[in-house]
């Protein structure tokens, strides 16, 4: 059956299919020339398991989106300390292209926007394969398949790069640039370039979600404490101008990029991406912020909200027989939010229930979010389907009223009734 959190991630597009609003990048005609209505959503959990919605395959250029990536080598190359000494940390409440260092330490702001990202590809270790090549073996890594640079794109910016340019030789001059402009610029443009997909980038946000280590391959790419270094810089200069207004509404680390996409994360829990080319005044995807305002809210994302667990509410399965039938026992626990039943909904699609009767018990649950419920009635609604009798067990009324997504009632049972009827421990 097809998974539950995928219908959520379909619902998150045709919400927000009325936005038409924000224009293409133009400063890069490639860009111009992108087919506006494309849209896709994609979102990783920690444990590698990728799940994408609307226009998955397409393939745009990672643009900013590759900054906090480059941000994160270089640390590993060089160290943070050698790092910080040639790029602040502070939000520079300016656009991404702004013509200006820090007055008092002739040093960039801040890695996420251009002045601190040509800075930080100057930085990356070159001596064996260019800096470019370092940064495609990265990408290739983190997404677990070869990434490419789209060569039209990297033309097309490289033609029209007079700003990035101007803003090298002025790193240049204030001696904060180690190499040539010309040379980290036609690098930091190749960089941005390379081509990926929603899920390439859910992934790589899943692998920052991850403390630094790809979910699915086991490898540590960047240190712990780079991870966190990085997440916090994500957290105030990733959506540039619009920063604090985006902290304080979607409250995730997050980076947007020109050609249309923005990749969030939530430490210790998921990755997501979003793509719709059309930007607001920010030059972040007018589109995507609504689709990662939605995501925020409905999984309850926001890092300031009280904390919720990221361990899966699956406790435990179990076959029993109760009052003389077989049935499956699901034992959950803790707060039902998205991320913690998602290992619950793969099993149950993975290794369906072979009993007719399955029996949730939900004793030691806490709270259960919205989108969790939401997402619980679509499950209920395919094993109904599927002839499967559902039985809850809820002494903490956690779920009071619940129905699957057909308004199909369950059954209620008491604890008393699973326990004295089991035979096998319940
Ligand atoms: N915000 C962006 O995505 C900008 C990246 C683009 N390559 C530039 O330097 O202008």
């Amino acid at each position: 059956m097809r998974s539950p959190i995928l219908d959520y991630l379909d619902t998150i597009i045709e919400q927000t299919a009325h936005i038409e609003s924000g224009a293409l990048a133009d400063y890069i005609p490639e860009l111009a020339a992108a087919d506006p209505d494309r849209v896709a959503v994609a979102l990783c959990t920690v444990n590698g398991t990728v799940y994408a919605s609307g226009d998955t395959d397409h393939e745009f250029s990672i643009q900013s989106m590759s900054k906090p990536f480059a941000y994160a080598q270089a640390i590993e190359d060089r160290g943070l300390k050698t790092v910080l000494r040639h790029i602040g940390v502070e939000p520079s409440g300016e656009a991404f292209n702004e013509l200006s260092l820090d007055p008092q330490t002739g040093k960039p702001r801040n890695p996420m926007i251009n002045a601190g990202a040509i800075t930080t590809h100057a930085l990356l270790k070159d001596d064996e394969e260019s800096a470019v090549d370092r940064m495609l073996g990265l990408f290739s890594r983190l997404a677990e398949r070869p990434i490419k640079v789209d060569e039209a794109v990297a033309a097309s910016e490289l033609a029209t790069g007079d700003r990035n340019l101007g803003l090298a030789y002025l790193l240049h001059s204030s001696g904060a640039l180690r190499q040539e402009p010309r040379t980290a610029v036609t690098g930091y443009i190749r960089q941005c370039a390379a081509s990926v997909t929603v899920r390439d980038l859910a992934l790589m946000a899943a692998t920052l979600a991850n403390g630094g280590v790809q979910p699915n391959t086991g490898e540590r790419l960047f240190s712990r404490s780079g991870t966190r270094h990085l997440l916090s810089v994500m957290a105030s200069c990733g959506m540039y101008d619009a920063a604090g207004d985006w902290l304080t509404t979607v409250g995730i680390p997050a980076k947007s990029g020109v050609a249309g996409g923005i990749i969030g994360v939530l430490p210790g829990q998921i990755g997501v991406a979003v793509f719709s080319p059309r930007l607001d005044p920010h030059g972040n995807s007018a589109r995507g912020v609504e689709m990662m305002q939605l995501l925020s809210d409905d999984l309850g994302l926001h890092l300031m909200e009280a904390s919720r667990p990221a361990r899966s509410s699956l406790r435990e399965t179990r076959e029993v027989t109760v009052e003389g039938q077989p049935a499956t026992v699901y034992v959950l626990q803790g707060d039902l939010v998205l991320s913690s039943i998602e290992s619950l909904v793969r099993v149950l699609i993975e290794d369906p229930p072979t009993t007719e009767l399955v029996v949730f018990d939900l004793s030691r649950v806490d709270e259960v979010l919205p989108v969790a419920r939401r997402t619980a009635s679509e499950t209920a609604t395919k094993l109904i389907d599927d002839g499967h009798r559902i039985a809850l067990v809820d002494p903490e009324e956690t779920v009071v009223g619940f129905s699957d997504s057909q308004g199909r009632a369950v059954e209620w049972w008491s604890v008393e009734r699973l326990e004295k009827g089991a035979v096998g421990s319940v």
